[in-house]
């Protein structure tokens, strides 16, 4: 059974006004947490691979163990290259059973950019596979930028257009303010809601991505540091902001760092819990209930995806 691209989940997505989860996989527990409650909640899945996760889990392993949840649940899920960085790992992952890959020359120039995802896009179209490309600089960006450092940093509206009409790409990440990992926001969360809503106006159709879209649950901050973690100050995007974007072009909401806190809390708590187990299972298992957990509530409350296979 073959994986399946983004492209028809995009497209109900767009038109029904939900998105669909993109979840960052690093091992065995973290991927059936995540199947597991994608089959529960019946909803559409995105499973997705960085440099990182393929050189942590050595390249084709986490190939394998997504085939295998694909054959044991039945559902579609699209295995998608997150933070792809140059055209060679694109091409390895295309070549190597991805459905989607992410070019993310979001640090070039646009033109480089442009060309860059250009060359991603050929490749990958000629052989069926779908690529996502970035537009605009997440890092770093926090509530306390200017409006003109905004204006540098954030996805500009004409740009956008311009991007995707000259690289033929199939979805675009765009920079409102989002950043990734647990200290998104020093002061009050805000996201550029006009920005997105000029973005999706002039792009009607076309699939947007939202990156470093955790919400840093604050259980698991407060669990994580009431065993043992020092975690002072996280803070992420709040729930209502995530769902009002995915009834804008928002198509793809990319979580990890949820996925890390669900399971390093739950770890913690275990083994502290617990000073006399050491059998990985228990605490692993522990992790994987709850990623199970949390993820199957993002798809209910959060994303809207439930009920949408
Ligand atoms: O964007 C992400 C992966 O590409 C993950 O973002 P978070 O760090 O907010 O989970
Ligand atoms: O966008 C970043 C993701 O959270 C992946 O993180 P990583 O590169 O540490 O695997
Ligand atoms: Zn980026
Ligand atoms: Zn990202």
């Amino acid at each position: 059974m073959p994986f399946v691209t983004t492209k028809e989940m995009f497209k109900k997505a767009y038109e029904g006004h939900y998105a669909v989860g993109a979840f960052n996989v690093n091992n065995m527990e973290i991927v059936q947490g995540i199947v597991d409650a994608a089959k529960e909640e019946e909803s559409p899945l995105i499973l997705q691979v960085s440099a990182g996760a393929r050189k942590y889990a050595k390249h084709s392993y986490l190939l394998h163990l997504v085939e295998a949840a694909m054959e044991d649940t039945g559902l579609p899920i699209a295995l998608h290259l997150d933070h792809g960085a140059d055209f060679d790992i694109c091409k390895a992952c295309v070549d190597g059973g991805f459905t989607s890959v992410m070019i993310d020359g979001s640090k070039y120039p646009f033109e480089e950019n442009i060309k860059l995802t250009k060359r991603v896009v050929d490749y990958a179209h000629n052989k069926g596979v779908v690529v996502e490309a970035e537009l605009g600089k997440l890092a770093g960006v926090e509530d306390a930028v200017k409006v003109n450092t905004k204006d540098a940093t954030y996805t500009d509206p004409d740009q956008a257009v311009e991007f995707v009409e000259r690289t033929g790409v199939d979805s675009l990440a765009i920079a409102i303010g989002t950043s990734h990992g647990a200290y998104k926001f020093k002061g009050k969360p805000e996201l550029d809601f006009a920005r997105l809503e000029k973005i999706t106006n002039m792009l009607p159709g076309f699939p947007l991505v939202l990156h470093g879209a955790s919400t840093v649950i604050p259980e698991f901050v407060a669990e994580c540091n009431k065993y043992g973690g020092k975690l002072a100050g996280a803070q992420g995007c709040p729930e209502d902001m995530l769902k009002k974007a995915g009834t804008y072009g928002v198509c793809k909401i990319n979580i990890d760092t949820d996925l890390r806190l669900a399971m390093t809390a739950s770890i913690r708590k275990y083994l502290y819990e617990h000073p006399e187990d050491f059998d990985p299972r228990s605490y692993l298992g522990k992790g994987r209930e709850a990623i199970k957990m949390m993820v199957a509530h993002k798809m209910r409350d959060v994303l809207n995806s439930s009920h949408r296979l």
